[in-house]
């Protein structure tokens, strides 16, 4: 028998008010989409295609208007959102930290809520910190304004593994680093799904990034899902757009193939 899904979107619907009587903004559109236990999903699109509704609706940070999204076999619905949220973890994009705290204080502060003693979230503290590759001694006690971009994102990553989730959804979380360190995080964040099991839900602007780190590719556009798949199953993709967003990727491989010579520095 198949595994069931991890998280499932069953004809998914969401509108928001235009505002000043303009027409409803079909944020998310008849999504029907699946993601296995294990799995990485990239959720690849342009500015406002409706790609952090979607994660938003699994959580339950917003409530569909139509169809049904299932969290491990569960209809959200039927479950308490902060319940939920706390059993989903969730890196922003900015790596979303709380400025009046400090690296612990902010990984540990799930924990916190759960109620767990100190002693055992300051252990989990540390554990998290070499998990994300951040030095406790130097780190611990910093906030987050003495910390560089992407270590920002380390500690964001660390927070959201803190309950120890299944399941790990992702807002561009490596989109505003420098080429360097989002290769560098996005490695090593494909790591830890990899070691820890998770099944992470990616939302990136990059094709190139969606092929690299994920195993499958969403595309969004207007609300709609257009093309999910392997890169291979995209590549068949009939779609223009998906074709589109392919074909930056693939020439820019092509043409580093020709300028970068393999015997050089590095
Ligand atoms: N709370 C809201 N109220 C009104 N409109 C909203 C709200 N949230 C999202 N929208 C609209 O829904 C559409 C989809 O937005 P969404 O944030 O999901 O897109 P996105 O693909 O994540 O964009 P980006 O890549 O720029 O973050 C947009 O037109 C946006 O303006």
């Amino acid at each position: 028998m198949p595994t069931p899904p991890l998280i499932a979107f069953a004809h998914v619907g969401k509108s928001f008010d235009g505002g000043r009587g303009a027409e409803r903004v079909l944020a998310v559109d008849d999504v029907s989409l699946e993601v296995a236990a294990g799995e990485f999903l990239a959720v690849v699109g342009g500015s406002g295609s409706g790609k952090t509704t979607l994660l938003r609706l699994a959580n339950r940070l917003i409530d569909a208007d139509l169809g049904h999204i299932t969290v491990e076999g569960c209809d959200v619905r039927a479950v308490d959102p902060v319940a939920l949220r706390r059993r989903i973890g969730y890196v922003f994009q900015s790596g979303g930290l709380f400025p009046h705290l400090s690296v612990a204080g902010n990984i540990g502060i799930t924990p916190k809520l759960l109620g767990l003693p100190a002693a055992e979230i300051s252990a989990r503290v540390d554990d998290l910190l070499e998990l994300v590759r951040l030095d406790r001694t130097l780190y611990r006690d910093r906030f987050p304004h003495e910390l560089s971009g992407g270590q920002r994102q380390r500690v964001g990553v660390a927070r959201a593994l803190a309950a120890k989730p299944k399941i790990v959804l992702m807002d561009e979380p490596f989109g505003a680093l420098d080429p360097l360190t989002r290769d560098a995080l996005g490695d090593d964040y494909r790591r830890l799904h990899d070691r820890l099991g998770l099944t992470t839900v990616m939302i990136t602007h990059d094709m190139t990034e969606a092929i690299l780190l994920a195993d499958r590719v969403a595309v969004m556009r207007a609300g709609r899902l257009l093309a999910q798949g392997t890169p291979t199953e995209l590549s068949r993709s009939g779609d223009a757009y998906v074709g589109e967003l392919l074909r930056t990727p693939r020439r820019q491989a092509e043409r580093l193939q020709v300028l970068l010579p393999r015997d050089g520095a590095a």
